[in-house]
């Protein structure tokens, strides 16, 4: 006789990795739970994605603003006690509103702590769960450095938790978290240190466009310190004091340790069951299964190639909902996963990257978007885009840098995912004006 469990799918942790496939999956009629030691939902809507965006927001309401200042009169001032409130309003409901979407679905939620017993066995404080397949969607929390003084240093999630703007900010690392948050607390009026681990920032992104982020950040009086070497922190009086490349001092009133994010792989009995992980996160095949074969992966906490945001997590949970309800039997094809960085202006790309050695015997056509009529409407001061057209003028990448460059890049993920050829193009028509069919008109 099949042996009996409490659920068919059981998922550690809440966040996009599971929510997104474990809500049409239970509507199915499979038994599904999902246990979570935090906040419903995990990172993104919670303090990630969306609560960053929200505090975003107003700087994008000012750069808009500072762009048209000869036809307006005031410059914006953030007042931050509001941004944060308004923030609040925004984000605090989610938990309620995705556990709501959940339990209406059929899923129990386990408010608890997950780690595995055996393979198909997890404890959840003194409880004890069982499960045909087990999904581990676990993510990524903040690396911390280990100087001496880290207490003193804190991570995005609180930073994202500040009722009051502190004055002075170091910012330790210069990739996404970074970036974005200094570009937010400069403009509601923080002055802003950002030290460099080695002497690029944003690495995942087309350097040329990273140095105009930059420059115009340093306009604005970020300062930037390359190869800082940091290698403690130390309390004086009300401030912090980061000590760095032999000798120097940075006073300062707030310390965010932005140097990456690494896997939840420790201390959930992976060793114990003979799943392997690495210092990227956990080994997959083609199925998200893991090294033992009812137990499967999905969202940050995987080890792949493909960048660690959102829409991947979504994808890879929509896959595991497609697998476990027979829709699907095949491995995962992932599509074009676009990636943006919210600086202000942004870059945003998608496919095949301009300076990879893929694009070598491809046509890279590099556009000043600040010459089109439509994009002088709103006068951004900084606008570029570099398309990607393959051997037979498909495209195949794209790269900008705008103030709107999420949205751009969007609508071009069609005519690369599906390969679009130039009669098709041709056969588009985009509401007008708007910045779509501005950046179409470049194909
Ligand atoms: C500051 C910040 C800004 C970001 N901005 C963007 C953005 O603009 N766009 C974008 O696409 N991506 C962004 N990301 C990345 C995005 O948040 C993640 O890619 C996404 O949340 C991954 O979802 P996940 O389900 O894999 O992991 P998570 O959302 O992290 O969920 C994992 C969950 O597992 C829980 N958990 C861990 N261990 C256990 C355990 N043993 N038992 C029970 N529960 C456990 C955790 O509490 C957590 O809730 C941002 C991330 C950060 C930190
Ligand atoms: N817009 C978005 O989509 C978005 C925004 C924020 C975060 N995220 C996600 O969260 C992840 C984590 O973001 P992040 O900014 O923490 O990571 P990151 O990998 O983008 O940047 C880490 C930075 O820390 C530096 N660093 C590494 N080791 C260091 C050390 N020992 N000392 C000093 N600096 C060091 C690196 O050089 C790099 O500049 C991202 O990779 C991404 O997946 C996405």
């Amino acid at each position: 006789m099949a042996k009996t469990y409490n659920y068919d799918v059981l998922y550690i942790g809440s966040g996009h990795g599971t929510f997104d496939g474990a809500i049409p999956l239970a509507q199915t009629g499979k038994k599904v739970g999902v246990i979570e030691t935090d906040m419903i939902g995990g990172t993104c809507p919670n303090y990630g994605c969306n609560a960053k965006i929200a505090l975003d927001q107003p700087v994008v309401l000012k750069r808009a603003l500072e762009n048209l200042s000869s036809i307006t009169a005031n410059e914006l001032q953030i007042d931050w006690q509001q941004n944060f409130k308004n923030k609040s309003r925004i984000i605090d409901p989610l938990p309620a509103m995705i556990s709501n979407l959940l339990v209406k679905s059929g899923v129990e939620i386990i408010n608890g702590y997950g780690k595995f017993i055996d393979k198909h066995t997890i404890s959840v404080n003194d409880d004890i769960k069982t499960a045909e397949k087990i999904v581990i969607a676990t993510g990524l929390h903040p690396h911390r450095l280990a100087v001496s003084g880290k207490e003193l240093a804190h991570d995005s999630r609180d930073f994202m938790s500040l009722g009051q703007l502190p004055e002075k900010i170091a910012i330790i690392g210069s990739g996404y978290i970074s970036m974005e948050f200094a570009t937010i607390a400069n403009a509601a009026g923080s002055k802003v240190t950002v030290l460099m681990h080695g002497n690029r920032a944003l690495r995942q992104f087309y350097s040329p466009y990273v140095r105009q982020v930059i420059n115009d950040l340093e306009k604005r009086g970020v300062s930037f310190i390359q190869n800082a070497n940091v290698s403690s922190f130390t309390q004086s009086g009300q401030s912090q004091v980061v000590h760095y490349a032999n000798d120097h001092e940075l006073k300062v009133d707030y310390i965010l340790d932005a140097s990456g994010r690494v896997p939840n792989v420790n201390n959930i009995g992976l060793d114990e069951i003979g799943v392997k992980y690495n210092e990227n996160g956990i080994e997959v095949n083609g199925f998200l299964q893991t090294t033992v074969d009812n137990i499967y992966a999905s969202g940050d906490v995987i080890d792949k190639v493909q960048p660690k945001l959102t829409p991947t997590a979504i994808f890879e949970s929509t896959y595991l909902f497609n697998l476990f309800s027979d829709k699907i039997s095949s491995e995962i094809k992932y599509p074009v996963i676009p990636s943006v960085v919210f600086t202000s202006p942004r870059i945003a790309k998608a496919g095949v990257e301009i300076d990879s050695k893929q694009s070598k015997n491809y046509e890279i056509q590099k556009n000043d978007l600040k010459d089109d009529w439509y994009r002088q409407v709103a006068n951004d001061q900084l606008a570029q885009n570099a398309l990607v057209f393959d051997q037979q003028h498909h495209l195949v990448g794209v790269t900008e840098i705008s103030e709107v460059a999420e949205n751009s890049v969007n609508t071009f993920l069609p005519a690369i995912e599906f390969k679009f050829s130039t009669s098709e193009i041709n056969r588009l028509v985009h509401l007008f004006p708007s910045i779509s069919a501005a950046s179409w008109g470049q194909i």
